[in-house]
């Protein structure tokens, strides 16, 4: 009896190439992530890193072909990926400044049950069981990940900034993501609230979901990733174990020798 095959990866980018006007910002690159691992991209500023990310949730005109566990997701648009669990988080923090911090983990709720105007109208007592239901659920996702009643009830603008780093990727986990897409979580923070990231994302890959990584800080990247794409220039220079990479004389060059 042949072995039976293996299940395709979470997200496959094959030969992802964007182009604003006359710059090549993306060339034909390509890499995968399966659930359960954690994929780091890095590379100097303008490499196309986040250029990589609006491409894969298409945000962007791009070329290539983009898979999510196994079927091909070009043309699909932004909200329908995250529909199906392909969600990312942004270098600024996104939240719905004007509600709490457990109202927003409420929203994430929402999003992933979705929105029944037919149902809030015609059987609203229905409507509040399931409001109800969507706060107790976001009561416990904050506090499985350690976010307390003390921050629930404040705004998110007013929680500590490192705090709410770790917050947009647990809103993004509790809306449903499968596939997880992280820009620069790591952008303004330091010390404890880099170690909480750390822990945060490697508690995620343990959960099984697929995260891509996007940042510079390089102690972070190196403790988390299972393994590395590095560009420059819109060019994938180097793919693999971070410590394979690390050593790639055109990775030193373009990117960790200008760190050092
Ligand atoms: N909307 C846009 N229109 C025109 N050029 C753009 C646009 N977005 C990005 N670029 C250019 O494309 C190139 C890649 O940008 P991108 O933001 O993907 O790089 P990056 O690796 O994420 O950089 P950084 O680390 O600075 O965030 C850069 O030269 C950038 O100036």
């Amino acid at each position: 009896m042949p072995a039976p095959a293996d299940p395709p990866p979470a997200l496959c980018v094959e030969e992802l190439g964007v182009r604003y006007g006359s710059l090549q910002a993306l060339d034909s690159v390509s890499w995968t992530v399966s659930d359960g691992e954690i994929l780091g991209i890095i590379g100097p500023n303008g490499a196309g890193k986040s250029s990589s990310f609006a491409a894969v949730t298409n945000s962007v005109r791009r070329s290539g072909t983009v898979s999510l566990y196994g079927s091909t997701v070009d043309g699909v648009a932004t909200h329908r990926l995250a529909r199906r669990g392909l969600r990312r988080t942004f270098q600024q923090n996104s939240f719905y400044s004007g509600l709490s911090v457990l109202d927003n983990a409420a929203a994430a709720f929402t999003v992933v049950d979705g929105v029944r105007l037919a149902g809030s109208l015609c059987t609203p007592w229905r409507e509040v069981s399931r409001r109800r239901r969507h706060r107790a659920s976001a009561r416990a996702l904050l506090a499985e990940f350690g976010i307390g009643a003390k921050y629930q009830q404040m705004y998110p603008d007013d929680i500590p900034y490192g705090l709410q780093r770790c917050l947009s990727i647990v809103l993004a986990f509790g809306a449903g993501a499968r596939v997880l897409l992280v820009d620069e979580p790591a952008a303004g923070v330091g010390g404890q609230d880099m170690q909480n990231l750390a822990e945060l994302l490697g508690e995620l890959r343990g959960r099984g979901l697929a995260v891509v990584l996007i940042e510079h800080h390089m102690d972070l990247v190196m403790e988390v990733v299972d393994r590395l794409v590095v560009l420059d220039r819109g060019q994938r220079i180097a793919y693999g174990e971070p410590e394979e990479v690390q050593r790639d004389p055109a990775v030193l060059e373009a990117y960790l020798g200008r760190v050092a």
